[in-house]
């Protein structure tokens, strides 16, 4: 049975549309979207716009008539807790999403603009394995007060697909083994995977861990508590420099490892001292989930597409290869695993599950 599939997923720095055969992608275009061109978008939901429209804009470019897609697929964005599997995209998805009360994601604008192509053209919309899949262990709820528990929210498709892919590499079974996935993108998640289970992860959207190229990862809680109530910064101002405005873009004024990379080749050495600084967050990340897998660690994988770069990549093997052998996925699975996750619910191999 073949499928024509449109593939959205729409990360914080670019919107990827893909088109599908059943699996095989027929192209996969990834549009950028600088800093400065979001900068004007007050609120994640204010881009959707923009991504429906370049969305839409890449189909009339590739010449695929929306008459001729069966089902679309798009990146989960933020949503309540759930178990990992296929969702179909419903009315209760997007108003949790546009909530905010699970965090905001660009993925919110995928959703929708998935969810109105799917009505508009009587197909399924759906979503795999979003980024509020929920395999916490115990202990890794605890934040420090009880009002506060920490939330799982990160990376899961990208980083279960890659763990799939690493655990494949080793000959053995995702379920049998413990594994380290860091994907580094315009977020950073560092998660604990223990025979399939993902049991502990920083919070990659506004929580915690490593700072990224677009956000601010952990901060002392006192400074930010002060920060908040010095009169200074308005809520939306103080979200803004947590994710968007954090990271590297707050100390260097860009989201792009590439432009990174060419400023430190060209002598920038504040632009190798934060570069640095990120790589130590990342390694001391993966440290934690290290003693979370009590040290049976079969491997760290570093995937996302800062991946590709080798100036952290040989940064971040000299500090943890001493935990378990380093295998690199540069790059992201998500497309591929959004069509492939699509393709088990036309083939009726995975059931829907139930949002
Ligand atoms: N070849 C490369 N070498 C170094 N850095 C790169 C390369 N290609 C992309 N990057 C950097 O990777 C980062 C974006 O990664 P990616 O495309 O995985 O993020 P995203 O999908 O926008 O966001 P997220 O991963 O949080 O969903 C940017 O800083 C970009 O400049
Ligand atoms: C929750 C983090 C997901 C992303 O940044 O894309």
């Amino acid at each position: 049975m073949e499928k024509t599939l449109l593939v959205i997923n729409l990360g914080s720095t670019s919107t990827k549309i893909a088109v599908s055969k059943s699996e095989d992608m027929l192209f996969t275009e990834s549009v950028p979207h600088t800093a400065e061109e979001l900068k004007k978008y007050q609120r994640i939901i204010d881009q959707y716009e923009l991504r429906e429209r370049t969305v839409l804009d890449v189909l009339a470019e590739k010449k695929v008539a929306l008459e001729q897609l069966d089902g679309i697929a798009s990146r989960g964005g933020n949503m309540k807790p759930i178990p990992g599997g296929i969702y179909e995209i419903c009315p209760a998805m997007i108003d949790d999403m546009k909530s905010g009360k699970y965090g905001q994601h660009p993925n919110m604008c995928g959703g929708i603009v998935a969810h109105q192509l799917g009505k508009k053209l009587n197909i399924p919309a759906l979503t795999v394995d979003p980024p509020t899949v929920d395999e916490l262990c115990i202990s890794a709820t605890y934040s420090g007060i009880p009002l506060i528990r920490r939330q799982s929210s990160f990376h899961a498709l990208n980083q279960k697909a890659t763990a799939r892919k690493i655990a494949e590499q080793l000959g053995r079974k995702y379920e049998d083994v413990n594994l380290i996935v860091a994907h580094l993108g315009g977020g950073i998640s560092v998660g604990a995977h223990r025979r399939g289970k993902v049991v502990d992860v920083n919070n990659a959207l506004d929580g915690d861990g490593p700072f990224s190229p677009e956000r601010a990862g952990t901060l002392p809680a006192g400074d930010l508590v002060k920060l908040c109530y010095s009169g200074e910064y308005s809520r939306e101002q103080v979200l803004r420099l947590v994710q968007g405005g954090g990271g590297l873009m707050a100390y260097l004024g860009t989201t792009s490892g590439l432009e990174i990379e060419k400023r430190i080749t060209e002598g920038d050495m504040v632009a190798a001292e934060v570069f640095e600084a990120m790589a130590y967050q990342v390694a001391k990340e993966i440290g934690a989930c290290a003693a979370v897998l009590e040290g049976q660690v079969d491997a760290i994988a570093l995937t996302g597409s800062l991946a590709y770069s080798e100036r952290l990549v040989e940064n971040l093997k000299k500090k943890v290869s001493f935990i378990a052998q380093v295998r690199l996925d540069p790059g992201e699975n998500e497309m591929a695993a959004l069509a492939a996750g699509a393709m088990r619910y036309f083939k009726g191999t995975e059931q829907l599950s139930i949002y």
